[in-house]
């Protein structure tokens, strides 16, 4: 198993790997010495990563024009973790004007120049780990194991496209013209706009910045206002890699979020416009975008389903589902949100998955056996909590939790089992974006295909089955973009990660992700060939 895999396995099996040693309880157990106000703000080895009240523009550390900031709170306790600047519109095309003027240089850097950069980028990733972990579980509130894997995770992505940098190809093209020779040629696109969201505030920023960068673009961040420290921590260590003054901006914007968002997809300067987050707000980019054309990557929303057959390993796919659906607490944007059980193995399934739930430790993210932190804000809650009331006014049955547990704190909502889920609850038609798993019993085939795919988004879909042939058939009926067969876990700087539907389009990462940041400028030479001169 690979450094990667066995971190993301790590990270988001705890659950399942400690659960074996562990004496069953009912309910879940709640870790119940929380920490006190005083204790809250981890200790960090290097205390200059964590960045408070400026942005990076320009290679500096600049407050917003106006001064204004906004307050950034810690999910797990609600207490304040600091300031950031509230940047503008205005701040925003300053920030944009510098990715532009550099850009002029770093396009012409050689691929194996930009390649060294983004490997100093990773390793300062790598030595800073622990901290940059700290900074995720902090406020986003992730255990630490989990913000370990997503470190690991985030930094694997500069390793990947540093790689990529040096080895970028045109194509040499048979012309149907006489005479005529073909060749193309890959560009940087220019300016690209990165917004990204607070679920992963490492990962999905690199994941966005590694192409960018290997490709020979510069970039804008817009961080996720409910996540700020750690893009800006990374824009240090990108400061301290020697990236040139330009190539990487972050800034940050809360109340200012739609106004920079706008800025952004309107500026003509920018060429590309790279969002992961929710599919409301893709298309609104994507509308916004349409008056200069920008070319998008959109990773939106999806509503997974893990379609588990009679032919499964019940035991693999109580695993693989503990650890897709419950990974970051349920915010993943590929976590299994429709949980379909053929009904020869739904009652053994629904019972396996029930005890592995049983053992959560469901606490604070810096405590030492937590294993699933608060959600992300009091709307997530919120959610959470009218997917659970839908279902069950529906005739759901709550095999486990299904309420908020205040007494960890107002973002807390316990790991959920709903039982005899139908097509007609809010949970299966909306990706719930939390703790909760929603078990629907299939009779056949083609019904489960039917349901999977009635859904408006398509991004990841999971089946687990011991039939080579049934497998073959339903991968290539799902509408998806990505599909885990007997596994739950397909995330990998390797894969190409995207969806389909409103799930959006373009691919992350993998020999793919590079092309999103390129143009292919063909060129045509005529009057080439023909018979040598004598
Ligand atoms: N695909 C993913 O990884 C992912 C991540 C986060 C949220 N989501 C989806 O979003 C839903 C709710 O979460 P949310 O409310 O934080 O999502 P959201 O789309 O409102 O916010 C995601 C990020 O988008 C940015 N954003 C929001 N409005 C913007 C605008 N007008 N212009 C520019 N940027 C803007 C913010 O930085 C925010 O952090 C979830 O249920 C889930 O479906 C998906
Ligand atoms: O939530 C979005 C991305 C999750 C992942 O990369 O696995």
């Amino acid at each position: 198993m690979s450094f990667l895999h066995r971190t993301l396995v790590s990270a988001s099996r705890t659950t399942a790997v400690r659960s074996q040693f562990r004496r069953l309880t009912l309910p879940m157990i709640i870790n119940p010495s929380l920490r006190s106000a005083s204790s809250l703000a981890p200790k960090l080895k290097d205390p200059s990563l964590f960045k408070e009240n400026v942005c990076y523009v320009n290679g500096e550390w600049v407050q917003a024009k106006s001064g204004n900031t906004f307050k950034v709170h810690d999910p797990a306790t609600g207490q304040l973790i600091g300031s950031c600047p509230e940047f503008d519109a205005k701040d925003t095309e300053a920030a944009v004007a510098a990715a532009q003027a550099a850009f002029q240089e770093f396009r012409h850097k050689t691929g194996r120049e930009r390649s060294k950069l983004l490997r100093k980028w990773y390793d300062l990733m790598v030595e800073n780990a622990d901290d940059l972990a700290a900074l995720i579980s902090w406020e986003n509130g992730k255990p630490i194991a989990d913000a370990k894997g997503e470190a690991a995770y985030a930094a694997n992505f500069f390793e990947w496209f540093s790689e990529e940098a040096p080895r970028i190809y045109g194509d040499t093209i048979p012309a149907s013209v006489p005479g005529n020779r073909v060749v193309t040629i890959k560009e940087p696109i220019g300016v690209c706009a990165l917004i990204t969201p607070w679920n992963f505030p490492a990962a999905m920023l690199t994941r966005k910045a590694g192409p960018a960068l290997a490709a020979g673009c510069t970039v804008v961040c817009k961080a996720p206002g409910e996540t700020p420290y750690t893009p800006l921590a990374l824009a240090e260590l990108a400061h301290r890699a020697g990236i040139p003054k330009g190539v990487v901006n972050v800034i940050t914007a809360l109340n200012n979020t739609p106004s920079v968002g706008k800025t952004l997809t309107t500026n003509p300067d920018v060429r590309k416009v790279s969002f992961t987050g929710s599919t409301a707000v893709g298309k609104l980019l994507m509308e916004q975008s349409s008056s200069t054309l920008k070319k998008l990557s959109l990773e939106l929303g999806g509503n997974a389903p893990f379609i588990v057959f009679d032919s499964a390993d019940v035991d693999l796919a109580v695993q693989s589902a503990i650890a897709s659906k419950f990974r970051s607490s349920g915010q993943t944007c590929v976590c299994a949100n429709r949980i379909y059980v053929q009904r020869g193995v739904y009652d053994e399934f629904a019972e396996k998955f029930a005890a592995k739930v049983r053992q959560f430790k469901v606490g604070n993210p810096f405590e030492t056996g937590t294993t699933h932190g608060p959600l992300i804000h009091a709307r997530a809650v919120d959610k959470v909590e009218h997917h659970v009331q839908d279902a069950q006014s529906k005739g759901a049955g709550v095999l486990l939790g299904g309420s908020r547990i205040p007494d960890l704190g107002p973002n807390y909502y316990q790991p959920t089992i709903l039982t005899e889920m139908t097509p007609d609850m809010a949970l299966a038609h909306e990706e719930t974006f939390g703790p909760v798993a929603g078990l629907f019993p299939f009779t056949t085939e083609d019904e489960v295909v039917k349901l999977a795919n009635t859904s408006p988004v398509g991004l990841a879909a999971y089946l687990f089955s011991r039939d080579v042939q049934l497998v073959s058939r339903v991968t290539e009926s799902l509408e998806v973009g990505m599909v885990g067969v007997n596994t739950g876990l397909i995330s990998d700087p390797a894969a190409p990660f995207g969806g389909v539907k409103e799930s959006g389009f373009g691919r992350e990462g993998s020999k793919y992700g590079i092309e999103e940041y390129q143009i292919t400028k063909m060129i045509t030479y005529g009057g080439m060939g023909g018979p040598l001169q004598k």
